[in-house]
């Protein structure tokens, strides 16, 4: 392309022609409760008990969860960032697991003439259930809509440590400390990170086996801080944790802090990702006097935060006459919204050929991979999926 058409144009090129916000799906009456949790566990030999108990949490708050709505008010938030930057670029929404699910959304883009579509999760960490899961169940819905090879899916990199997903982090941790300070039980905070647990044997295997993202060989032995203990997934959320208590410090310095883990389920024998929120609520020592709990690992308020921080966690905290306070997630938060959208357009540049955008990422592991490696969060075993190297 000749230098004086890319200095001349205002924006840059439009690689992709849409957006695909791909999220998780909830059930939005009591009739979508049990079909919805048969969606989540198909195939995994999730027994009927814990089924049974996770469809409590939905009946409790009248079959509906949150998530849905959450991402229709992302989705319009998007649109607004993209009509104000001048993008041009439809979003469309998908689900894992309930209506819209992806194979809709994808035959719906298709059908208005889109080809090349930036698909944007909502999940911040690698796993595989937060991004390898994903990547499997389109490039299954490209084959159920019968438009594998029609249609171009890529997904923009992990973003746990990218500016628009910590800065609202940073401010609600802070708002946290500063609202048991107002409570006056400020006096010896702690605060705790929570994100979901996992199988252990999935924390390990998440993220690159064999290569870093900037192309270098994973260490052998995973010797490193960053790869010690719970793979890259439990690396990426502590040096999130570690960076945000280190962005209070100016006015809260040297709090405690603990990263934790919610929501496990499965056979109580296979080793899972600890210390459990509540475990850890109740070992905390007599000296603290009050409790921040900001759900690091989740980007909306969904049921896991509704049920299993606002209720049981909090239930916990109460039973040894703790304050706690639960901070949101990002939401909507306008930095995280716009944040995406650096995201999109700093794809948008880089796969266009153009001069390269900075590609910002706040903690010594990011920026994370593009492009995830075959060998990336592989699950039990190696299904097709979209936007892997190879
Ligand atoms: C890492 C991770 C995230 C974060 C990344 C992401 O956001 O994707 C996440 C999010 C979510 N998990 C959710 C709900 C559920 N997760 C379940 C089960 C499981 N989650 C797992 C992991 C994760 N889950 C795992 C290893 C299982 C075990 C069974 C399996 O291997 O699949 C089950 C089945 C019942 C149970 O066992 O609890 C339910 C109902 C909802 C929706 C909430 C709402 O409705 O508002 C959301 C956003
Ligand atoms: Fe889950």
């Amino acid at each position: 392309m000749p230098a004086l058409a890319a200095s001349t144009r205002t924006r840059p090129a439009t690689t992709y022609d849409c957006i695909l916000l791909a999220g998780f799906g909830g059930p939005e009456g009591q009739d979508d409760v049990i079909p919805f949790l048969r969606n989540v566990t198909a195939g995994r030999g999730v027994p009927d008990e814990r089924l049974e108990e996770v469809s409590h949490h939905y009946r409790h708050f009248g079959g509906v969860s949150p998530i849905n709505q959450q991402n229709r008010d992302l989705k319009a938030a998007l649109e607004g960032e993209i009509a104000s930057r001048g993008l041009g670029l439809p979003v469309y929404w998908g689900n894992r697991f309930w209506a819209p699910y992806f194979a809709d959304a994808l035959r719906e883009l298709h059908a208005d003439g889109h080809r090349k579509v930036l698909v944007l999760v909502t999940t911040a960490f690698s796993s595989y259930s937060g991004c390898r899961a994903y990547r499997e169940d389109l490039a299954t819905a490209l084959d159920e809509a019968g438009l594998t090879g029609e249609l171009e899916l890529d997904k923009i990199r992990q973003y746990f440590d990218h500016p628009g997903f910590v800065e609202p982090n940073v401010d609600a941790v802070r708002a946290g400390l500063r609202e048991l300070e107002a409570a006056g039980k400020g006096e010896a905070p702690h605060v705790m990170f929570a994100t979901h647990s996992i199988p252990s044997s999935a924390a390990d295997a998440s993220g690159p086996r064999e290569t870093l993202p900037d192309g270098t060989p994973v260490p052998a032995g995973g010797g490193e801080e960053w790869h010690a203990g719970g793979g890259w997934y439990a690396a990426q959320q502590r040096a999130v944790s570690a960076l945000i208590m280190e962005r209070i410090a100016d006015e809260f310095p040297d709090v405690p802090w603990s990263l934790v883990y919610q929501s496990r389920s499965g056979d109580p024998s296979v080793p899972w990702l600890e210390p459990d929120i509540n475990l850890a609520i109740e070992a905390l020592p007599e000296s603290v006097t009050g409790l921040v709990v900001s759900p690091v690992g989740f980007v909306s308020d969904h049921m896991e935060v509704a049920w299993d921080l606002d209720n049981e966690a909090l239930e916990t905290a109460e039973g040894r006459g703790l304050p706690m306070v639960r901070v949101p997630t990002v939401g909507v938060d306008p930095a995280f919204v716009s944040g995406l959208i650096d995201l999109v357009e700093e794809r948008h540049v880089t796969n266009a050929g153009d001069v390269p955008r900075a590609r910002p990422a706040l903690t010594e592991i990011g920026p994370w991979q593009d492009v995830c490696p075959t060998d990336c969060c592989l699950g039990r075993t190696a299904k097709p999926t979209i936007a892997s190297a190879g």
